[in-house]
């Protein structure tokens, strides 16, 4: 029997795990983005143990219930060591309960320094390896390769910025690469290279805020698409973004506050997450 949260090695990819998830749990991924905000409407202190009492509720919640959960980092990293201390819990417990855990670390560095990053976040022995993890593209796609070899040797994903959810991104993104496509295309098809091995190791993340005009129908693997409800997309407004342009099976749409807002209990955190995850499944029948 195939487990699909303990690759040995590739197996049969990223994608199989991530179709074996989304084939049970449907297509979500559910955020795990501790702000303050959200801890003290929680009735939670901005502390450690806040961080630590919020990030149990999203394993029990969460963990059992949406395909894809991907803690934000970033909310971790700002209580320094013992805030890393609960974001290891919280990937070993979600992955415990049977979700794939994306990473949202948003890394990317000159390629030596990536090999560190890889290690860190897919090394099966790291103590925050996770199943995949967010990359940018920024210093060169080619940048990314210690990150894409080690996620496609160990059956786990990188999922590369192409097309961001926020409003800041476009300039960049939309700029024209030797005058023949955008800089965000290009990021698309260095992407469908990767996966042409069948593997789905490279993900590409296309937030659902707004018309992207990719052609991402020869990507073969996963499109994480942020903007669910806080900022402002629906889950017809995710089918209609990607009509035409993606494969369905493919679409990872993601919301965090919109499902966190129900907190802090676990069973009102799942139900959350099934009314979000039943919108998006009804919107792209
Ligand atoms: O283009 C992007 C890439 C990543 N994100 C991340 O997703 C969540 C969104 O949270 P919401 O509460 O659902 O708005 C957050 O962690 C972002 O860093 C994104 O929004 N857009």
């Amino acid at each position: 029997m195939t487990d699909r949260n303990t690759p040995a090695t590739g197996g049969d990819g990223f994608a199989g795990r991530y179709r074996a998830a989304v084939a049970e749990r449907g297509r979500l991924c559910a955020g795990i983005d501790p702000h303050p905000s959200l801890l003290e409407q929680w009735g939670l202190p901005v502390s450690v143990d806040g961080l630590r009492s919020f990030a149990q509720s999203c394993v029990a919640g969460l963990g059992p219930t949406a395909a894809v959960i991907k803690p934000q980092v970033a909310f971790f990293e700002a209580f320094g060591s013992a805030g890393f201390a609960v974001l290891e819990e919280t990937i070993a417990g979600c992955r415990a309960a049977g979700a794939l855990v994306l990473a949202d670390a948003k890394r990317g560095d000159i390629g030596s320094t990536m090999a560190a990053y890889a290690a860190a976040w897919l090394e099966p022995a790291a103590p925050l390896c996770s199943d995949a993890v967010t990359v940018s593209p920024y210093l060169g796609f080619g940048a990314l390769d210690p990150a894409v070899t080690l996620a496609r040797t160990t059956g786990r994903g990188v999922f590369v910025l192409a097309r961001t959810s926020n409003p800041d991104g476009t300039e960049l993104q939309t700029a024209q690469v030797a005058r023949t496509r955008t800089v965000a295309q290009s990021v698309v098809d260095a992407a469908a290279a990767v996966n042409a091995d069948g593997s789905g190791t490279a993900g590409v993340v296309v937030g659902a805020t707004r018309e992207h005009g990719l052609d991402l129908s020869a990507l073969a693997g996963p499109i994480l698409s942020p903007g669910l409800g806080a900022q402002g997309a629906s889950a017809a407004d995710v089918a209609a973004v990607f009509a035409d342009t993606a494969d369905p099976a493919w679409l990872l749409p993601a919301a965090s506050r919109a499902i966190l807002a129900a907190g802090p209990g676990a069973a009102d955190l799942a139900a959350a997450a099934s009314t979000v995850r039943d919108q998006i499944e009804a919107a792209l029948s």
